[in-house]
């Protein structure tokens, strides 16, 4: 099962793509981190999965459907945009009537309790509440929907600590039960490697990476050893990022096959190295593997 499928989609604003030649695949049943610099293209991608934006050339398919095409489909989606919406004359037991009104699938026990836990005044208004508990508002609208894809633009950064950690734990607690998806753009990468198991990178409007976090971390090694020039590397070996000293060569490579040069000492990645890597390097340094599958 898909939850998204992009097919040569791009966004144009005026005379800035946001978003060009992005093809990729996001499995249902799963959590999906997007991640990439500011101005990456992350929200446009989002909104583009969410209706809220058309494409300018290619295609999109969200839960086996065209976003914004009609009640059913907003039914399967939901969506916490970035500056998490909430109407500020609302109190914050109205946000949960309208909820209820508006979305056939509401959970309105699990409304409650994630109000209740958070402390949410059910009488104040929304336009009174600070900036975090705002965004909780609005992440328990999202969740109490029950929809089966969840997108979520940096749903955590207004958050503290401990409410950042619950919340995930909300999320991986509805994608275990109910096999909600979830894709969610974040600049906090340690975040995401608690809760992500696939991931997609944009840097420059385009897909630099997309792939299941387990294997894109057993197929990337940072190889160190004497100095030498990367167009020597074997043919199946990608090289990502290389830095020379004098004497030394440090390259992270990415390849499906063993290393077998015993002149390299190989290391692995955290899931945050990864990502810097290639948000470092936003150009191939020599593309030898076709990096989108
Ligand atoms: N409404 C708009 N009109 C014109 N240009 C826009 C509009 N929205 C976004 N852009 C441009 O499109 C590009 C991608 O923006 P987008 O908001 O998708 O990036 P992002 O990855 O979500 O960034 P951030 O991490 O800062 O939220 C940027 O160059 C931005 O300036």
């Amino acid at each position: 099962m898909t939850a998204l499928r992009a097919q040569g989609l791009g966004k144009k604003y005026k005379r800035t793509w946001a978003l060009t030649r992005c093809s990729l695949e996001i499995p249902a049943g799963h959590v999906t981190g997007l991640v990439g610099p500011n101005g990456a293209g992350k929200s446009t991608l989002l909104n583009l999965a969410s209706g809220m934006l058309e494409p300018t050339t290619g295609a999109i398919e969200v839960c086996g459907g065209v976003p914004g095409s009609g009640p059913a489909q907003l039914a399967k989606v939901g969506y916490v945009a970035q500056n998490t919406p909430v109407y500020a004359n609302l109190t914050v037991e109205e946000h949960l009537r309208l909820g209820a009104h508006l979305n056939p699938s509401w959970d309105a026990g699990l409304a409650r309790r994630r109000v209740e836990r958070i402390g949410l005044d059910p009488g104040k208004a929304a336009g009174k509440l600070s900036g975090g508990q705002r965004a909780q508002l609005a992440l328990t609208l999202g969740i109490a929907k029950r929809p089966e894809l969840l997108l979520l633009d940096e749903p955590v950064a207004a958050l503290d600590p401990l409410a950042r950690r619950e919340f995930l734990k909300d999320l991986m607690e509805s994608v275990a039960e109910h096999g909600l998806s979830v894709v969610m753009s974040s600049h906090l990468v340690a975040d995401l490697e608690r809760v992500c198991d696939h991931l997609v990178v944009l840097v420059e409007a385009r897909v630099r990476l997309v792939g299941d976090v387990e294997d894109l971390l057993a197929t990337h090694h940072r190889l160190t050893g004497p100095r030498r020039d990367v167009a020597t590397m074997p043919s199946d070996q990608h090289v990502v990022s290389a830095e020379h000293t004098d004497r030394q060569t440090t390259v992270v490579v990415r390849t499906e096959g063993p290393i077998l040069d015993p002149a390299w000492a190989v290391g692995g990645l955290s899931l945050e190295d990864l990502v810097l890597e290639y948000l470092s390097n936003p150009a191939e340094v020599r593309p030898a593997l076709e990096v989108l599958r």
